[in-house]
């Protein structure tokens, strides 16, 4: 087996009283798509920052193929900033001209190629997490974290979106994880689908990745039916109450 790009083992973390993981361990291998899927509030943008290492987790440990590992995150509002172009955002506005040469390229490979000078505001909320995306690839990343990218989206940009980062991350071999409310994205664009329910990654499933939509409503459902399941801690809770 190849190295994990990311491998978290054992992981727990604590806010206060609050166990908002508990006892988590998967790995990410090169060049795989795996989702994280489940309720508002079972842990999955906690697991997001930890990988990304905007926080420590309390216990267990994640290790990196590469201690150097280029991460990036594309986060649902985009994070753009709506008084530079489009270009500048991708640029960071830096006047060197292989900075501006590599941001247009970037803007090209998403689709923004001539809105080079618009404003974020002036973008339909497609382009606008196209140009979050250019902003997550114009770093080269080894790692990219997706946090609920495309949840503001109408449908069907939301499906366009779908197949048009899927393409991305596999032309670059991206290793990516995607956090979704959605199960039949999670089963549309992952390998790998994971459910995490109060703070434990409770059940993975192989996702349906260019299959048929027949096979990806049927892992939808697979998964759907996890999430909803009645937690076992909540039943022990009401036969011990
Ligand atoms: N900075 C924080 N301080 C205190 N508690 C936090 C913090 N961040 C998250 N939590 C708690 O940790 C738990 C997991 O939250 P998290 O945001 O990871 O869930 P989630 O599955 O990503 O939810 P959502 O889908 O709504 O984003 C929740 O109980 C939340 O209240």
């Amino acid at each position: 087996m190849t190295k994990a790009v990311v491998k978290l083992s054992h992981i727990y973390k604590q806010y206060g009283d609050n166990h908002a993981l508990r006892d988590v361990s998967f790995d990410l291998q090169p060049g795989e798509f795996v989702a994280l899927v489940g309720m508002s509030g079972g842990g999955k943008s906690t697991l997001l920052r930890l990988i990304a290492q905007l926080e420590q987790p309390t216990a267990g440990t994640i290790e990196y193929a590469d201690a150097n590992l280029v991460t990036r995150v594309m986060f649902q509002d985009g994070r753009l900033l709506p008084w530079m172009t489009t270009l500048n955002n991708v640029s960071f506005a830096a006047h060197d001209a292989k900075v501006q040469a590599r941001a247009k390229k970037t803007l090209t490979a998403v689709g923004l190629a001539g809105f080079e000078e618009t404003y974020p505001t002036e973008l339909s909320g497609g382009q606008k997490q196209r140009l979050a995306l250019a902003r997550a690839l114009m770093a080269d990343p080894e790692l990219l974290l997706l946090d609920e990218p495309l949840g503001a989206l109408d449908a069907l940009t939301r499906r366009n979106m779908q197949s048009f980062i899927t393409k991305i991350c596999d032309a670059s071999h991206l290793t990516t994880l995607l956090i979704t409310h959605d199960v039949d994205e999670a089963a549309r664009m992952a390998n790998r689908v994971i459910v995490v329910k109060n703070g434990r990654a409770v059940f993975e499933t192989p996702g349906a990745k260019g299959e048929s939509p027949e096979r990806v409503a049927r892992v939808a459902d697979e998964v759907l039916k996890v999430i909803l399941a009645p937690d076992d801690q909540a039943k022990e809770g009401e036969r011990l109450g």
